[in-house]
């Protein structure tokens, strides 16, 4: 029996996958695997018995990924399975920045008793006129599972797209429409374009990545949309861009008191992912992970430690390993079974930075002695046997 403690609510859909082998439980210091959306774990306290961590989303800033590591909990994330709402809603952000929907719907509402209402409407409707996406010209900065989607709509919405991702996946770029312009530098997007969005990870080299510099570069009147992380804007910078009309509006899915209640700033709050759809997808990738790690071992979408799959466990006994990613860790962990005549059937390492993960599967259930053993090679940090 494994137990699981969400710190944000999951969909029932989700849980409802696990199996009589797992139970959601309200105590954090009793459970082997955590489930969570956006609730921050930087600096919580957490059991020795956590064997795992499933962000039931895409973004893993609320959680310490090399802390874990050292720990040996796996850190996993639901790639891709929230995207399509996030891509829904910056559609509704572009379209909120280019017509003042806001604007005219609050006049109606303020004026919702008024004589003649229809007439008057007709004389104020100047007030709330817009311009149109299609010939505009938009950048999408990360072409990731949301990047994509949003360039890809963006093209089919008429705008020139220009897509800026030093890192860009193979899968990803198969899927990029080959009307997307390709930018090699963030300073083409800052000079082209009349939308920008911001489809990147949090990191230390991606915060503020939208500063005084990069504002300065821009057009006049440009639309900023962010659906990424606050702190990938600079709080001073935007300000100061749409006190001067430099930046015509900011739409964020992240405000904070700095920004919330300035003019021109389209506040959402946080609602990207916030879809029964994604909700489910999410919730279903993150349990159906957490459970073939913690039966079988197996680790697919770890942002912490390599994908690593064997399978289902048929064979006596599986032990998986948890260590740095150093010279002569498989020999040594090789060594201690064939030095009790153990027989390995079926074998996997894999390694991703500093970390890797190590699979073995062997005839006989490993000894205490064995896994022991195991546990005192330097740069071991984890020892399991399933
Ligand atoms: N508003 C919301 O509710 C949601 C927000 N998000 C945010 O959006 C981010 C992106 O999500 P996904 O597209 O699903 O992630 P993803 O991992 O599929 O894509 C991120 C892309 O950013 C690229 N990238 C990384 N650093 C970059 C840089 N310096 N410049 C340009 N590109 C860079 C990567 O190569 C990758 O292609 C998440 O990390 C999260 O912070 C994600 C889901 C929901
Ligand atoms: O997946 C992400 O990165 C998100 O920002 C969604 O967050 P949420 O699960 O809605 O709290």
């Amino acid at each position: 029996m494994y137990t699981v403690k969400c710190l944000n609510p999951i969909s029932k859909q989700g849980l409802d996958l696990f199996t009589s082998e797992f139970e959601v439980i309200d105590d954090l210091n009793a459970a082997d695997a955590v489930l969570v959306r956006s609730a921050k774990m930087h600096g919580l306290e957490i059991p020795k018995s956590l064997l795992a961590v499933a962000r039931a989303g895409a973004g893993v800033n609320n959680i310490p990924l090399d802390e874990y590591a050292e720990k040996g909990i796996t850190v996993f994330n639901t790639p891709g399975a929230n995207a399509n709402g996030v891509k829904e809603l910056v559609v509704a952000g572009l379209l909120l920045a280019s017509r003042d929907i806001i604007g005219g719907y609050n006049w109606v509402k303020e004026n919702a008793k008024m004589e003649d209402l229809p007439k008057a409407i007709e004389s104020q409707k100047k007030a709330y006129a817009g311009n149109e996406l299609k010939g505009k010209s938009i950048g999408v900065i990360g072409l990731g599972a949301i990047g994509v989607l949003v360039a890809n709509i963006c093209n089919r919405l008429g705008m020139k797209v220009y897509g800026y991702d030093p890192y860009v996946s193979v899968r990803s770029a198969w899927s990029l429409s080959r009307m997307v312009n390709h930018s090699s530098s963030l300073d083409e997007i800052f000079t082209k374009c009349d939308y920008i969005t911001l489809h990147v990870p949090c990191t230390d080299s991606t915060k503020g990545m939208i500063g005084k510099e990069a504002i300065f570069k821009m057009k006049d009147g440009v639309n900023i949309l962010n659906f990424a992380r606050g702190e990938l804007v600079d709080d001073q910078a935007i300000l100061a861009g749409l006190a001067t009309q430099k930046v015509k509006h900011y739409v964020t899915d992240f405000p904070n008191n700095e920004v919330a209640g300035a003019e021109s700033v389209i506040t959402i709050p946080h609602l990207g992912a916030s879809t029964e759809e994604s909700e489910d997808n999410c919730a279903e990738m993150a349990v159906e992970q957490l459970m073939n790690y913690l039966e079988n071992g197996n680790i697919v979408n770890s942002v912490n430690y390599p994908n690593c799959n064997l399978g289902d466990l048929e064979a006596e006994a599986r032990i998986t390993v948890h260590h740095k990613n150093l010279p002569n860790m498989i020999g040594q962990l090789t060594a201690i079974l064939a030095g009790e005549d153990y027989n390995i059937v079926n074998m996997l390492n894999k390694s991703k930075g500093d970390w890797a993960y190590s699979m073995l599967d062997v005839e006989k259930k490993p000894s205490k002695e064995i896994i022991q053993k195991m546990k005192e090679i330097d740069g071991v940090v984890r020892v399991r046997v399933l």
